[in-house]
C-alpha cells in the first residue's frame, strides 16, 4: 500500500454547541483521489479548512509527509506543498491566463514579481507557466484574459496556478460545482490525470463524477466519518445508503 501523505487525526471543530467535525480520522495515500462526501453541512468544508490552516482545530492533529504540520500557518502549509483550489483563488482578472500562471509561478519559487514587461520573457517564469497550462489543457487559450474563460476554463486556470506551487497533495473543493455536463465531462477527464503529479481529497457533491473517480470513499455525516472504503463498500454500506445516498444508488 502506498505511504500515507496526508494524515489526519481526530480533529475535532466545534461552533458553540455545534461539532462541525467530531473526532474526524482519515488518510490521503500516493497516488490515489479519496473522495469526501456527505450531506449539505455535514462539516467537509470545515474539515478542509481545517487542514489548509484556515480554521484552527479544537483537538487532534495532522501530519503531512510524516511532519506534524498543526503549527504551521496556510501560508506555511501551501509552501510544503499543500494546494487547495478552486473555492480560494488569487486570479487577477485582467491579466492573460499565462500571465495569472507565471504570477503563480513566481510566487511560488519566491521571486519577486516586479514589473511584468521584463518578467514577460523571463523563461525561468514563461518555461514552467506554458508546461502547466498545457498539463492543465489551457494551452489554446493562453492568450485570452482570465476574465473571458468560461466556467470550466476558469477552472482549468486554477488547476494551471495550482500546479505551479508544486504540489505534493490536492485539496479539491467540489471542482463540478456550477459546471454543465459537457464541462464536468472535462474536469472529471483532468482530474484523473492531476492525480499522476499528486494525490488528491476531493470534496464533491456529483455522485457520478466520485463513483467514476475516486479511489477511496469517506462519508461525513454530522461531521463524523460514518464510513470508509471503496467505491463498491461504500455503494453497498447499508448505513450509507440510509443517511445519504438513497436507496437508488
Ligand atoms: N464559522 C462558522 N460559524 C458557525 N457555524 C459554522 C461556521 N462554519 C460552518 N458552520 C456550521 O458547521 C456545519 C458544517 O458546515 P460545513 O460548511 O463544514 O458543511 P459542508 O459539509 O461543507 O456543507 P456543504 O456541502 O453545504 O458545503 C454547518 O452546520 C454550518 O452551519
Amino acid at each position: 500500500m502506498p505511504e500515507p501523505v496526508l494524515e489526519i487525526e481526530s480533529l475535532s471543530k466545534s461552533f458553540g454547541a455545534l461539532k462541525a467535525t467530531d473526532d474526524v480520522s482519515l488518510t490521503l495515500r500516493g497516488g490515489e483521489i479519496h473522495a469526501l462526501i456527505g450531506p449539505n453541512g455535514a462539516g467537509k468544508s470545515t474539515l478542509i479548512k481545517q487542514i489548509t490552516g484556515e480554521l484552527r482545530p479544537d483537538s487532534g492533529s495532522i501530519r503531512f509527509q510524516g511532519r506534524a504540520i498543526d503549527i504551521l500557518d496556510a501560508a506555511g502549509r501551501a509552501r510544503l506543498g499543500l494546494a487547495r483550489s478552486f473555492q480560494v483563488s488569487s486570479v487577477i482578472p485582467d491579466f492573460t491566463v499565462r500571465q495569472n500562471v507565471m504570477l503563480a509561478v513566481a510566487g511560488a519559487s519566491g521571486h519577486v514579481f516586479r514589473v511584468l514587461r521584463p518578467a514577460q520573457s523571463d523563461a525561468k517564469l514563461t518555461a514552467p507557466a506554458d508546461h502547466h497550462i498545457a498539463k492543465a489543457g489551457l494551452h489554446e487559450r493562453a492568450q485570452a484574459r482570465a476574465a473571458e474563460l468560461s466556467h470550466g476554463e476558469r477552472r482549468k486556470l486554477e488547476i494551471a496556478m495550482a500546479l505551479a506551487l508544486k504540489p505534493r497533495a490536492f485539496l479539491l473543493d467540489e471542482p463540478m460545482a456550477g459546471m454543465g455536463a459537457e464541462g464536468g465531462g472535462q474536469v472529471t477527464a483532468m482530474l484523473s490525470a492531476l492525480k499522476a503529479e499528486a494525490p488528491i481529497l476531493l470534496v464533491e457533491h456529483d455522485m457520478d463524477a466520485v463513483f467514476a473517480l475516486a479511489d477511496r470513499i469517506s462519508v461525513l455525516v454530522y461531521g463524523r466519518i460514518i464510513a470508509s472504503g471503496s467505491v463498491d463498500e461504500i455503494r453497498r454500506d447499508p448505513e450509507v445508503r440510509r443517511s445519504y445516498l438513497g436507496d437508488d444508488a
